[in-house]
């Protein structure tokens, strides 16, 4: 009988994404942990393999544009700060698919970010992400890419994510439908207008509609910088 886990595997496949098995076995235990606790804390609003698809799946979907961010970065550094990271999504998946990347998750909810600290160490990724507990308003530091998915709408958080980012750095927004994102933008240009957007100069954005195997919906990554 397929398990969640083959359909998992059959999926990363299908992204061309080459894992060992160690990477397996570091995302199968993920998700034996969101398995084990979400009945408790209701880290994410699914069951069995609808957690590999729209969850997995869906975070792992956007690692070869991550990657070639980073490659192109001229900060140099291989950082990712996830923002509002919640059970960890998309930033362990992440972080187990790119394995020479520090990752940095944010996540202010405090059973939340134990989930986290117990799932990294589970996972044997302790040692290269690290659990912040605390508001992304109170976060200081520079990074070369920042992601998140399911956060605030683009125009209430750009400010305080814009200060996070390293000059060059990319924003890299995990989305829904295309035509949401574009009114998100319309409202960031506004903002620009009167200084309140993060960026003097504005925002250039660039939409990216992915695939994400075994779904049949939309999504779109949507990546900014500093024009
Ligand atoms: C809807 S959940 C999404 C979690 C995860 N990114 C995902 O895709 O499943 C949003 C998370 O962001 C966290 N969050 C919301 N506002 C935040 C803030 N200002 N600073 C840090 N974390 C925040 C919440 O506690 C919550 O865990």
């Amino acid at each position: 009988m397929e398990t969640d886990y083959d359909l998992c595997r059959s999926g990363i496949a299908e992204l061309g994404l080459g894992f060992t098995e160690n990477q397996h076995g570091q995302l199968e235990k993920y998700l034996s942990e969101l398995t084990l606790w979400n009945p408790v804390y209701r880290l994410v609003n699914a069951e069995g393999r609808d957690i590999v698809i729209r969850h997995l799946l869906d975070s792992l979907a956007a690692v070869p544009i991550l990657r070639s961010l980073l490659d192109e970065s001229p900060a140099g550094s291989r950082e990712v700060c996830d923002v509002g990271s919640g059970p960890g999504l998309p930033g362990i998946p992440l972080a187990i698919a790119m394995p020479d990347v520090r990752f940095t998750l944010i996540e202010r909810m405090g059973r939340r970010a134990d989930f986290l600290a117990n799932a990294l160490a589970a996972c044997s990724l302790d040692g290269r992400v690290n659990v912040v507990q605390r508001d992304i308003n109170e976060i200081r530091g520079k990074f070369p890419v920042v992601t998140f998915r399911a956060f605030h709408p683009l125009p209430d958080i750009i400010e305080p994510v814009s200060r996070l980012l390293d000059d060059g750095g990319t924003i890299c927004a995990y989305k829904s439908r295309e035509e949401n994102v574009a009114l998100e933008l319309e409202r960031i240009t506004e903002m620009t207008k009167t200084g309140k957007s993060g960026s003097e100069s504005g925002w250039k954005s660039k939409l990216i509609s992915i695939h994400i195997p075994y779904l049949d919906a939309i999504r779109t990554l949507c990546l900014l910088s500093r024009a």
